[in-house]
């Protein structure tokens, strides 16, 4: 399946001069906290480019002064001056230098906490929608490219841009007239650049498109390892992993040669222009219209600025690329969460646990619904199964119960207060959720049950982990509660990894769980131990379970069979036997199939 990606992915090529130019101020707007800094650097910047810029003067005074009159005394003079000049270039570099980088470093924290703290706010939809390679892309390449832009670009840009402004000054200050044969350069560079910029850009947007899906495609091949290795299929997909690469080679080397050919051009460019200037110059010095001290500094200003110049347009060209790579980044931070907070949110003192659904309505486009309608009361404390065939809308209920997702036509209520009138925090903190995948982080036993509470005492863990069946497992691990158990926590079996997801449940003690069928996917003695932690689990709350089989769920309060998105039939278990309609036939296909396996 075609995923779809963040807003404007392959956009690129329709981003406009002027969308770019507010992607690059919203980048910048991360300088803000630290415009005092900033200033402070740019105003060391303006220093070290003025005193290197006095450099030629003092060489035309000795060569116009001091050498033709054998003057000592101003010589001394001269050296004293050059020598404070001097200083103050070190000592402003290294300052300017330390401030960069701690604004630098400052940004670029913010930044990562800005994009986590997003990617944190936009909830279950967004996850659903967009694969992890691409989330992961963001970044790896996106992030990234801000930073660059920040610490490498934005500083070289204004230092040169200053010093390209200031030694300009100082060049038609000496001679204006002669300061003009910087045009002709500049006009035979804007004959063919701009050509050879047209077409490196569009090559860079390329580039940024083709590193995006590299990288999710490498994310994904490393992230299916396990599985590749396992069906015996390491080079599945590769070829086209490879080709990926391939093509990402292949466009970096035309984008590298337009630019090539772009700064050679520049060249020509600059040293027709140098040409030009050493013809004029030596007519006016001949015609006295400039010494030879002037012509001497005017030369070193001239080779100084067109310098400058060629720094700024290359980093200029360069920043643009990485400008591309954030276009994605841009539209992720401006996304908006489905789910919205309500601005005052009613606080319910005591959650109970019932839950009532009316006439909702929901898909996940537009066009069609995944559940058409629903009417559904939930008691306080009771046990209501979902049943259906695969695809018929158990899980999407869920999601409108938990509020991952809003009804598009209906309401759920809590304790008779809807759902969009509570806190998410509070929702979060009244529901429990038991997945049929648990998902454990790479920490240890401890740590991953503190997970439902974290200002849970030991004992409490190791109380949550007991009622869970878990306590015997874990003491008989090699470091007990501190063993760490792996990425995902793969060092543990399916029914183990269960346990301690619903220790952590029971520590967090929700009002209402709600569970996709947990113990499917167990053997019979795991099935066991998990089944008699559920119960403790059970006890005294609301219980909303998707169930996949129907054996399980024989001493459920309700069971709900949903057909088509709507429900078909509620009942106790006996009661929906005894009507032999739908529910009866799950049964009957469940026992059909159990034989024949
Ligand atoms: N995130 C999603 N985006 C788009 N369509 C989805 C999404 N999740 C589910 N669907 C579609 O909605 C319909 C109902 O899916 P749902 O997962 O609710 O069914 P289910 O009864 O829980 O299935 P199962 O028993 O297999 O888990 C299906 O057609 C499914 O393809």
């Amino acid at each position: 399946m075609e995923h779809a990606t963040i807003k404007a992915e392959n956009q690129h090529s329709t981003i406009d001069k002027p969308r770019l130019i507010k992607i690059y101020w919203w980048t910048l707007r991360f300088l803000k906290p630290y415009k005092v800094l900033f200033a402070t650097s740019l105003f060391l910047g303006l220093m070290i480019a003025s005193a290197q810029i006095s450099m030629p003067k003092f060489i035309q005074v000795l060569v116009d002064d001091v050498l033709p009159s054998n003057d000592l005394s101003r010589y001394r003079e001269i050296l004293v001056v050059l020598t404070g000049v001097i200083a103050i270039v070190i000592i402003s570099t290294i300052l300017k230098h330390l401030t960069d980088r701690k604004v630098q470093e400052w940004v670029a924290g913010d930044m990562q906490i800005g994009v986590f703290q997003k990617m944190r706010s936009l909830g279950y939809s967004f996850y659903e929608k967009h694969p992890v390679g691409e989330i992961f892309s963001l970044f790896h390449t996106e992030v990234e490219a801000i930073q660059k832009i920040n610490r490498k670009y934005l500083p070289t840009i204004i230092q040169y841009a200053i010093t390209f402004a200031v030694t300009f000054i100082f060049m038609a200050m000496l001679n204006w007239q002669l300061s003009l044969v910087f045009i002709p350069g500049i006009l035979l560079y804007y004959l063919i650049g701009p050509y050879f910029e047209r077409k490196s850009a569009d090559y860079a947007k390329k580039l940024a498109d083709y590193h995006a899906e590299l990288n999710k495609k490498q994310y994904d091949s490393i992230s299916a390892m396990m599985e590749l290795r396992a069906y015996g299929q390491e080079k599945w997909k590769l070829d086209q992993l490879l080709e990926q690469d391939r093509k990402t080679a292949a466009i970096n080397v035309v984008y590298f040669k337009l630019i090539n050919y772009r700064g050679a051009f520049r060249r020509v460019a600059v040293y027709f222009s140098g040409v030009l200037m050493f013809v004029c110059g030596y007519f006016f010095v001949s015609e006295e219209l400039l010494t030879v001290g002037e012509f001497i500094a005017f030369t070193i200003l001239y080779y100084k600025v067109m310098f400058d110049l060629t720094i700024l347009i290359t980093n200029l060209t360069e920043q643009r690329v990485l400008l591309y790579q954030t276009i994605r980044l841009y539209h992720f931070m401006e996304l908006a969460p489905d789910v919205k907070e309500v601005d005052h949110p009613n606080v319910l003192h005591e959650v109970r646990g019932g839950i009532e659904l009316q006439n909702v309505r929901f898909g996940y486009t537009s066009s069609s619904d995944v559940v058409n309608n629903i009417n559904l009361s939930i008691q306080p404390g009771e046990k209501v199964a979902l049943v259906g065939k695969s695809g018929h809308g158990k899980s999407s209920l869920i999601k409108l119960i938990s509020r991952f997702y809003d009804p598009a036509y209906g309401a759920v209520y809590l304790d008779g207060v809807n759902l969009t009138q509570l806190s998410l925090k509070q929702l979060r903190e009244s529901m429990g959720y038991v997945f049929q995948e648990t998902y454990l982080y790479g920490g240890t036993v401890k740590e991953n049950i503190q997970f439902g509470n974290e200002s849970a005492s030991e004992d409490d863990i190791v109380a949550a982990a007991t009622a869970a069946s878990a306590h015997k497992f874990i003491m008989a691990l090699p470091e007990g509660y501190d063993t760490v158990i792996g990425e995902r926590g793969n060092k543990l079996s399916g029914g183990q990894r269960q346990r301690i997801a619903i220790a952590r449940m029971i520590l967090k003690n929700p009002r209402i769980i709600v569970l996709d069928e947990a113990t499917s996917a167990l053997d019979h003695e795991n099935e066991a131990e998990v089944k008699k932690a559920l119960d403790q689990l059970f006890k005294d709350r609301t219980i909303i379970a998707v169930a996949h089989r129907i054996s399980t769920i024989q001493d459920f309060d309700k069971i709900v069979v949903v057909e088509n998105g709507e429900i078909a039939e509620v009942g106790t278990y006996d009661s929906l036997l005894e009507r032999n309609g739908a529910f009866y036939q799950l049964l009957m296909g469940e026992k059909r199939d159990a034989t024949n396996a």
